[in-house]
């Protein structure tokens, strides 16, 4: 066990979540990124001591749609300021009868079904595959979960987060569908998010807030942005709550070092040296930085 590496928590801040407060020596900053444009600039500040850095995922004001996203700059620039640990907070709705609106899932699969996202930092002339088996941080699962519990907030520990294009919510057939298919909530932005999040070797974890139960329930015709907003203003301090007793346990955890997900660029990279494209290369130097200067 160990515990070398200095740790920085980055908040991605979903619908209804555009600041933190409660921090101390806040400032908001525009941090540059090889892949363009982060959703917004990054909100630095410090919890009990501790550094921490939060993105709204949609803009402060909510101007970015799920598919305009550009989750490779958001990830990036997070790489770039020293973050080595995630925490997503996310709006989804319910796809089981027992996740009722104002519950905690955290989340620990996902069925990816977006198809209109850039899903990887890596590509033509710098080819990696890493593994996204298990696609969540369980190390910080264990402490959002304790935090919760301190907290009495109702949380599930697991569930499967299917991650639909957007920005359309589903129809009634695929609501069914993705139920048939054993899924628990829905939502539009998890992914690309934590597959890229895994990419860049950063520990990513989401709490995910059920706002709705989807268009399948039989007391919910249609899903309505009216609705959702409700109960995210209701549940918005339990999202406060559970984030801030965490974050120092997190930032306490001497454990951190032995996560494999620190580690997941290891041996993903394919690409013989003497092919690599050296724009693709210098592009990368934050997010697999580590891997590509052990093997010039
Ligand atoms: C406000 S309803 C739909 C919107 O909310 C969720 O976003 P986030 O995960 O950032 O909280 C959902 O995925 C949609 O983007
Ligand atoms: N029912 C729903 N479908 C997709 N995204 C959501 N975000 C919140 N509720 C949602």
């Amino acid at each position: 066990m160990s515990d070398t590496t200095q740790k920085r928590i980055g908040i991605i801040g979903g619908s209804g979540v555009y600041d933190i407060e409660g921090l101390a020596n806040t400032r908001w900053e525009k941090v540059e990124s090889s892949f363009g444009e982060p959703s917004d600039e990054l909100l630095f500040g410090e919890l009990n001591g501790l550094e921490l850095v939060f993105l709204p995922r949609h803009g402060r004001g909510h101007r970015i749609p799920p598919s305009e996203i550009n989750f490779c700059a958001n990830i990036d620039a997070l790489k770039r300021v020293g973050v080595t640990d995630i925490l997503s907070v996310s709006a989804v709705g319910s796809l089981r009868e027992d996740l009722t609106p104002g519950t905690f899932v955290i989340v620990d699969q996902f069925v990816d079904r977006t198809f209109a996202r850039t899903k990887s930092f890596f590509g033509n002339g710098l080819v990696a595959h890493v593994s996204v088996a298990k696609p969540v941080c369980s190390r910080l699962g264990d402490h959002i979960q304790a935090a919760a519990q301190a907290a009495g907030i109702k949380t599930v520990r697991g569930g499967t987060y299917l991650v639909m294009e957007g920005p359309q919510f589903s129809t009634l057939a695929e609501s069914e569908l993705y139920r048939q298919w054993g899924c628990d909530v829905i939502g539009m932005t998890n992914m690309p998010e934590a597959k890229l999040a895994r990419e860049a070797e950063i520990c990513y974890a989401t709490v995910a807030m059920v706002t709705d139960y989807d268009c399948w329930h039989p007391s919910h015709d249609a899903v309505t942005v009216d609705e959702i907003v409700k109960v995210l203003l209701a549940n918005a301090d339990n999202a406060r709550t559970l984030v801030k007793q965490a974050v120092p346990a997190i930032g306490a955890d001497a454990c951190a070092d032995d996560c494999a997900c620190r580690r997941a660029l290891q041996h993903a990279v394919m690409t013989a040296p003497a092919v690599r494209d050296p724009a693709l290369v210098e592009k990368l130097s934050a997010v697999a930085g580590r891997v590509l200067a052990s093997q010039p």
